[in-house]
C-alpha cells in the first residue's frame, strides 16, 4: 500500500472515531466501506502470499529439473565418450583379428587362407576377363639354410625372399606365403609371357641380395612353376599345373622356372 491510501485510511479511521460524527447519516455506510476495503485489502494480501509461494515452487522445480537436466547430459556425454572409445577398441580388435586371420606373422604377406579366399572372389567374378597367371616359387635347398645356419637364418632368408617378391609385383598383384618356403603369386592381366618376364626379374633381384649371415653371404635362389589360367578351370587345377611345373624346374637343376603345359 502506498502512503497516499495509508493517509486516507488514517483519515477514514480519525473520522469514524470522532464522537462528534455518532449521528451522521453517512457514519454507517463509511464504516461499512471501510470495513470492506480491509477484507479486500485482506483477500488481496492472502492472494499475493498466494502466487509468491507458487512462483518460488515454480522457480525451485525449475532449478531442480535444470540441475537434473545438466547432470543426465553429463552422464550422457560421458557415455558416450565411452561408447566412441569401446569403438575404437573393437575397431583395432577387429583389424587384429581380421591381421591375424588373413597374414601370415613371419613375412607379413597374405596366408593361404587369404590366397584361396581371394582366388574364390575371381572365380566368382564374371567381370574376370584377362589372362591370369599362377606362379609358385619355392626356394632352393631350404633346408641346408636352417641345418647350417639355423631356424633364425632360415627364417630371415624367407623375410627376404618375401621383400623381395613384394618389390618385384605390381599392385594388383597378389603374393602369398602358400606354406613352409613356397610361395604364390597371382598375377592378374598377365599372359605367360609377361609372367615369364616377371619371374626372370625376380630371380635376378633374389640372386643380387645382400643376405648376410655372419661372415658368409647367402646366395638364395629359387625355383618357380608358371600356370596360365584356362577359362573354366578350378583354380586348384591351375595351382596344380602350377606346382607340377615347379617340380619340373627342381628335377631340372633348380633356380629356373618353367611353364606349366
Ligand atoms: N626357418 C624356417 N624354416 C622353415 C619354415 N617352414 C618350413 N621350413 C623348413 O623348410 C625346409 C624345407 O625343406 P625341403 O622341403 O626339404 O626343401 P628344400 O631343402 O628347400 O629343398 P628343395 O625344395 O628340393 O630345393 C624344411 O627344413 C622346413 O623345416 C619356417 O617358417 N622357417
Amino acid at each position: 500500500m502506498n502512503s497516499r491510501d495509508q493517509a486516507l485510511l488514517d483519515e477514514v479511521e480519525a473520522l469514524l472515531a470522532m464522537t462528534s460524527h455518532q449521528g451522521h447519516p453517512l457514519r454507517s455506510a463509511l464504516e461499512r466501506l471501510y470495513h470492506h476495503h480491509l477484507e479486500q485489502r485482506e483477500r488481496l494480501e492472502r492472494l499475493v502470499s498466494i502466487a509468491d509461494g507458487f512462483q518460488q515452487t515454480a522457480q525451485q522445480d525449475l532449478h531442480a529439473t535444470r540441475h537434473q537436466l545438466q547432470r543426465q547430459l553429463k552422464r550422457q556425454r560421458k557415455l558416450s565418450r565411452i561408447a566412441d572409445r569401446y569403438q575404437d577398441l573393437l575397431h583395432e580388435r577387429n583389424q587384429t583379428l581380421e591381421d591375424v586371420s588373413t597374414r601370415d606373422p613371419l613375412t607379413g604377406l597374405a596366408n593361404r587362407r587369404h590366397l584361396t579366399k581371394h582366388l574364390d572372389c575371381m572365380a566368382a567374378d564374371k567381370r574376370q576377363a584377362g589372362p591370369l597367371s599362377l606362379a609358385m616359387v619355392d626356394i632352393d635347398h631350404f633346408k641346408r639354410i636352417n641345418d647350417r645356419h639355423g631356424h633364425a637364418a632360415g627364417d630371415r632368408a624367407l623375410v627376404a625372399l618375401a621383400q623381395t617378391l613384394k618389390s618385384a609385383l605390381r599392385a594388383n598383384d597378389l603374393c602369398g606365403r602358400w606354406g613352409g618356403e613356397e610361395f604364390l603369386l597371382v598375377l592378374p592381366d598377365t599372359g605367360l609371357d609377361q609372367a615369364e618376364a616377371l619371374v626372370r626379374r625376380l630371380g635376378e633381384r633374389l640372386r643380387g641380395l645382400d643376405l648376410r649371415l655372419g661372415a658368409e653371404r647367402l646366395v638364395l635362389t629359387a625355383s618357380i612353376g608358371i600356370a596360365e589360367h584356362h577359362p573354366g578351370e578350378d583354380y586348384r587345377d591351375t595351382i596344380y599345373r602350377a606346382d607340377q611345373a615347379l617340380l619340373d624346374a627342381k628335377r631340372e637343376g633348380r633356380d629356373r622356372w618353367c611353364l606349366a603345359e
